[in-house]
């Protein structure tokens, strides 16, 4: 079963459109949201999460319309900022948000407050963006959501949170039918914790597959420039040349280069390897 699945969405803003935009979230699994820096993300996001109105298409959450607004009682969703009054405290947030959910779970809440030492009758502004980042993620978790939207949830955070924030989602994947969502371009979190991955580039889907497939299927291919000629060039998805040699973004069977395989290097291409070739020259 799929958490979301986006038919043929469209969406025109001032410089920007997406057309027949068409994936989906699979349940149960970590899916990695990647693409450049204006590639439609947070607009993705925001159309999923029915903030931003959809020109034309089909968006489903739960198998039911987006729209609906009972479904919003299974998600949790973490802004890449925190949309809050400055002025409130963690105390005075609880006050109104364990309320609206029928599923809010306090003891959960008391043990993720200690668990990421937050204070809690301190003002907002006075947080940290660390701080802010777990004080959404409080409210987000504590009412047990069964799919967890994070838009950038690592941007701006020190290495040492980044990594205890990974380790969470982790640790949470093991609850039953938890699926999370989760953009990023900071892709070395995703290389870690992905099962699949979406990328999108200029308002459209380059690719949406398995972190296994992309394992299995994706490789650099390195080596002397007089190697590259047009034929060849032809293979790759992207290339980059210089005086030292090219590297190049292959997929599919190395065998193709038995017969020149002691003069290439191959390694497997990571999510950073796919942005950077994908979006020189398209796929
Ligand atoms: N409120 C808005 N009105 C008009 N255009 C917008 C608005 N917000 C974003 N855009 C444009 O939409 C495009 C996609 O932006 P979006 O924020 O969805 O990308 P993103 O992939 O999330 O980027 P980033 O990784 O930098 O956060 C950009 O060209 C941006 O300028």
């Amino acid at each position: 079963m799929n958490i979301v699945e986006f038919h043929n969405v469209a969406k025109k803003r001032k410089d920007f459109s997406i057309e027949n935009l068409s994936f989906s979230i699979p349940n149960g699994y970590i899916t990695g949201f990647i693409g450049p820096n204006g590639s439609g993300k947070t607009t993705t996001i925001q159309m999923m999460m029915d903030i931003l109105q959809i020109d034309t298409g089909d968006i489903k959450l739960f198998g039911t319309s987006h729209k609906n607004y009972r479904i919003k009682q299974k998600i949790g969703f973490v802004y890449d900022d925190l949309y809050m009054y400055e002025d409130f405290t963690i105390k005075k947030m609880k006050a109104f948000i364990a309320p609206l959910y029928e599923t809010w779970n306090e003891t959960l809440f008391q043990s993720y407050l200690k668990k990421f030492q937050l204070p809690f009758t301190k003002k907002l502004k006075h947080f940290s963006k660390g701080m802010k980042m777990k004080c959404s993620l409080l409210f987000a978790l504590s009412h047990e959501p069964e799919f967890i939207i994070m838009d950038e949830p690592t941007a701006g955070l020190d290495p040492i949170f980044r990594r205890e924030l990974l380790d969470i989602l982790q640790e949470m994947m093991t609850r039953e039918n938890q699926t999370i969502f989760l953009s990023s371009h900071i892709t070395n979190d995703l290389d870690r914790i992905a099962d699949y991955i979406i990328f999108i580039h200029e308002g459209k889907i380059l690719l949406q597959a398995s972190m296994e497939e992309i394992q299995e299927q994706y490789h650099i291919v390195k080596g002397e420039r007089n190697l590259l000629d047009a034929d060849t060039k032809r293979l790759f998805i992207g290339f980059q040349d210089s005086t030292v040699g090219f590297q190049a973004l292959y997929r599919g069977d190395l065998t193709l280069f038995d017969d020149v395989s002691d003069q290439l290097i191959f390694e497997k291409a990571t999510l950073e390897d796919m942005i950077y070739f994908m979006t020189r020259k398209g796929i």
